[in-house]
């Protein structure tokens, strides 16, 4: 359902914009900052022509991309950058151990290995995309490919870039992103800190690259966790929502498809709203609320209900996760 992903995405851009909004609440300025507000109408950037000197490469060898783990997340970054034209998909390559999830990236037209350190050797950029508890196997394996010339962006949740580090070795070029699906679709809301060894500008470059997918933001390493239980793992709440949504209306007789429709159509339509129109959520709800009318008996059931507590024990709930991963 792409209406459900794109209004996920939105909605979860909106949250992350709004939890990285700076601005003081007041009737006068808009709620959220023109560097927080985005929207699709957002131009995207040009393409990535000028590469720092700094950067291991130069303008005529096009940036070589690669991806250790290649299933929904590695995929969806994949989609962003290649279907917005930004890279060409055959200068990505992945790796996994099976052929389960490499089928869409030759589907891409994107070279593909079972050899995680054929990527290393082939690729300057390298996203590493396994569930958080293989990172640690694979570093050990790849490292011995490692060179400085390298830019290594970890994509699992809760990894520390201490943890990545002390796996790679001495003055390894990594960063940390969180990333979320809707990427898949060029609305995700992505993050990124870099480590003691990347440069500015290569945090500059991969923003470039990684902005194709939607809002994306350099963040003390400190909000990445918080991110990923507000917008990480917020796709999945706000999926959860769109899909209670529409069995209210089930229960009542719709039909089981149009109500699904006609739910994530909501979610996406407000979503926009609020990115576009720069407001705070009440001042946008208050404006819904005719009184005495429909609406405020609804948000009257969601109150009884403790939506706003739910909400907020889930994004505490998950960003506390990811910092037990980092343990592990
Ligand atoms: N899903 C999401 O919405 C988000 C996920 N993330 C993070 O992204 C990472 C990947 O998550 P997700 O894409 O959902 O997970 P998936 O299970 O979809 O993909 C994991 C990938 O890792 C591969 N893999 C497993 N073992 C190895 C290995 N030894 N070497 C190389 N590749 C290996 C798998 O191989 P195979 O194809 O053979 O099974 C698969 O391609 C996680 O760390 C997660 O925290 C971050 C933000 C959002
Ligand atoms: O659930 C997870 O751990 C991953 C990270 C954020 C979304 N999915």
């Amino acid at each position: 359902m792409a209406g459900a992903a794109t209004a996920a995405a939105a909605a979860a851009a909106v949250a992350t914009a709004t939890a990285a909004s700076s601005t003081k609440l007041s009737s006068s300025t808009p709620y959220l900052t023109s560097s927080s507000t985005f929207s699709s109408s957002t131009t995207i950037p040009p393409p990535v022509t000028m590469l720092s000197s700094q950067l291991p490469w130069t303008p005529d060898s096009p940036m070589q991309i690669g991806f250790v783990g290649a299933g929904r997340m590695a995929e969806a970054i994949a989609m962003g950058i290649i279907v917005s034209g930004k890279v060409e998909a055959n200068n990505v390559m992945a790796s996994a151990p099976s052929d389960k999830n490499l089928w869409h990236f030759q589907n891409l037209g994107c070279r593909t290995t079972h050899s995680n350190t054929e990527v290393l050797q082939n690729c300057n950029i390298v996203f590493f995309a396994t569930k958080p508890h293989i990172l640690p196997i694979v570093l050990a394996e790849v490292s011995p490919a490692v060179t400085r010339k390298h830019v290594l962006v970890s994509v699992a949740a809760g990894v520390s870039l201490h943890t990545l580090e002390k796996l790679l070795p001495p003055k390894s070029r990594v960063l940390r992103i969180m990333p979320n699906l809707p990427c898949r679709v060029q609305e995700g809301a992505v993050v990124m800190a870099r480590g003691r060894h990347a440069e500015k500008c290569e945090t500059e470059y991969l923003q470039n690259l990684l902005s194709v997918c939607g809002l994306c933001e350099e963040v003390p390493e400190a909000y990445i966790n918080i991110h990923t239980g507000l917008s990480g793992s917020g796709v999945a709440y706000v999926c959860m929502f769109s899909e209670a949504l529409a069995e209210g209306a089930i229960k009542l007789g719709m039909p089981s498809g149009l109500a699904h429709q006609i739910a994530a159509q909501t979610l996406l339509g407000a979503a926009k709203l609020l990115l576009q129109s720069g407001q705070h959520p009440a001042q946008l709800r208050s404006e819904v609320c005719t009184p005495g009318g429909t609406t405020i008996y609804g948000l009257h059931a969601l109150e009884q209900g403790g939506l706003r507590a739910a909400a907020m024990n889930a994004v505490e709930a998950a960003t506390r996760r990811a910092q037990e991963l980092n343990k592990q």
